[in-house]
């Protein structure tokens, strides 16, 4: 997309739509699909002011794709200054009022938007599988971890609270948790419903408004959130929806009426983002890319761990930030362990993720396909064996003849200087490495920049707390992998990211504490 902040504004009036969320019923537009290949999407993606909102000029227009079948699903209208600015400002107003508000009347709305969200689980999953191509399966979760994260903070709103101190002579001080104003969330395209609510639902809970900007890949699902907070009573403008690429992205986090960035993608990005928002002085989340250890020992059971291996590997295609993608076995399990992965991966249903018994859909765009195959290719040419999948696939149903699918990937005899084990593949493809000693294991799986998530799958309990106290990695799994229940936080060491989403800790990261003095005498002064 091409920059165009410099655009007249005139040359991009905008018109606010005439479909009303709180009016009309229901709210989403477009025909539903029971198999891939047939939704339509016609409204526009842009939301802010309590509407859906068209921009009437067609210029930097972009296609949006359906990954299972490669057909153009819509057109993306990217955000200029002037759209840019009518969001943050319409964040503003409703700021004033929403932060007034207790946190119980605030929680109670909340509750309303994850009740409107559990009623249309099955709709937002739908729309989630067609931009995204995950399956069903997974988008359903997905859309579940956004509800209970909008519940889970719907019950904090009413624990914002400060401290009395008292001071010498009956003088006292006390501490007020405060909101921030603006905050802005930009999300990835690998969880977009989720995103959004991960972190709309601490901002809004705090009293805070939010500007968010889901990525152009998968621009279509945030604007269902957006009208769903309408819907639950939200004051018009309190959760706004911008479309575009970097351009919109940086006008956010540049913008001065904007108080905090909140974002989730590449480690690469997430350094631009801390440098725009420094100018401003203003704090930053970020959730960005791992490339995390999975430990296996010996003792482990054997069925559990490669359940786990799976999961940290092939969940939304492997495109999962925390996934564990080196994963390191204890030599004396390692040819059952690679017996066992190779079936059991070779086994995953790939084709139509709108179809329950799918487990693997279609990665996200043909570039990520082809960038994903590279890196299998490059790892046979370092050395790396491939025991099953790597390669493009063609599901038979003709539909998705056009789709970006993979068979899934199982790479052995890997070293840790592979690029394989180095970089952040972002797909289906899992480094298997083989270990002696732990101490030796624990170093190798610390030897990267990243520290997003790590696992250990071992009986013996001991030998399991003192591997992940000597991990560096923020979120780390015993005998499980890659599960994130919204009470607790979530969110990476070292390279991979700064602040937590989840858990009672978020609301720091969204609120401030203001200090206040209270004299109950006379004031001593020196002049
Ligand atoms: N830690 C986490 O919670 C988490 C979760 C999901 C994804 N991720 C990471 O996200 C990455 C994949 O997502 P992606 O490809 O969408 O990431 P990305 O960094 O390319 O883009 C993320 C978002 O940033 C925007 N953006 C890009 N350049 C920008 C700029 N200069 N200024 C402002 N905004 C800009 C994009 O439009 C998009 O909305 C992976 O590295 C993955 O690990 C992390
Ligand atoms: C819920 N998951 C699967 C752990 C994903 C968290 C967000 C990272 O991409």
């Amino acid at each position: 997309m091409k920059c165009c902040v410099s655009c007249p504004p005139a040359a991009m009036r905008v018109l606010s739509s005439v479909l009303s969320p709180r009016v009309r019923a229901p709210l989403l537009a477009l025909n539903r699909a029971a198999s891939s290949g047939s939704m339509q999407i016609r409204e526009p993606l842009n939301f802010w002011g309590g509407n859906r909102v068209s921009l009437e000029s067609e210029i930097g227009s972009e296609p949006v794709y359906e990954p299972a079948t490669g057909r153009v699903l819509c057109q993306l209208q990217p955000c200029r200054a002037a759209q840019v600015d009518e969001a943050v400002n319409s964040a503003c107003s409703a700021f004033t009022h929403w932060s007034k508000m207790a946190g119980i009347e605030r929680a109670r709305i909340m509750l309303e938007a994850a009740r409107l969200i559990q009623k249309r689980r099955e709709e937002i999953a739908e729309v989630e599988v067609v931009n995204n191509g995950k399956s069903i399966t997974e988008a359903r979760l997905d859309v579940d971890s956004a509800r209970l994260c909008i519940e889970y903070f719907a019950g904090l709103a009413t624990t914002m609270a400060g401290q009395h101190v008292q001071l010498t002579g009956g003088s006292f001080a006390y501490t007020r948790r405060e909101p921030l104003g603006v905050c802005v969330g930009i999300g990835a395209w690998n969880y977009p419903f989720q995103i959004a609510a991960w972190k709309s639902a601490p901002s809004l809970a705090c009293g805070n408004s939010m500007v968010f900007k889901p990525s152009p890949v998968t621009p279509v699902s945030a604007v269902l959130l957006a009208e769903i907070y309408a819907q639950a009573g939200v004051p018009d403008g309190l959760f706004s929806v911008v479309q575009g690429a970097q351009e919109t992205g940086a006008l956010l986090c540049l913008h001065p009426a904007v108080a905090k960035v909140s974002f989730t993608g590449s480690v690469q990005t997430g350094k631009k983002i801390m440098e725009m928002a420094s100018k401003g002085v203003k704090p930053v989340t970020l959730e960005l890319g791992g490339k995390s250890p999975l430990i296996i020992f010996e003792d482990c059971n054997l069925e559990n761990a490669i359940s786990g291996a799976l999961m940290a590997n092939f969940l939304s295609q492997g495109q999962v930030c925390s996934n564990g993608t080196r994963v390191f076995v204890h030599r004396p399990i390692l040819a059952q362990f690679l017996e066992e992965v190779v079936r059991r991966t070779e086994a995953i249903r790939i084709g139509d993720p709108l179809l329950e018994d799918t487990r693997m859909g279609a990665l996200v765009s043909r570039e990520h396909l082809h960038k994903v195959l590279g890196y299998v290719e490059q790892a046979k040419r370092e050395g790396a064996r491939v025991l099953c999948g790597g390669e493009a696939f063609t599901p038979a149903d003709p539909k998705l003849k056009h789709g970006y699918f993979m068979t899934p990937c199982v790479l052995d005899d890997c070293t840790d200087d592979m690029t394989c084990v180095r970089e952040e593949i972002f797909g289906p493809v899992m480094s298997v490495l083989t270990f002696d000693m732990e101490d030796e294991v624990l170093h190798r799986a610390n030897d990267t920049a990243m520290g997003l998530a790590a696992g250990v799958f071992t009986k013996d309990i001991q030998r399991a707390h003192r591997v992940i106290e000597n991990l560096q990695a923020g979120s780390c799994f015993i005998n499980n992998y890659n599960i994130t229940p919204v009470e607790v936080p979530f969110g990476g060491y070292k390279t991979s990211g700064i602040g937590r989403e989840n858990g009672q800790v978020t609301i720091e990261y969204y609120s401030q504490l203001k200090t206040v003095v209270v004299e109950m005498g006379d004031m001593d002064s020196l002049f």
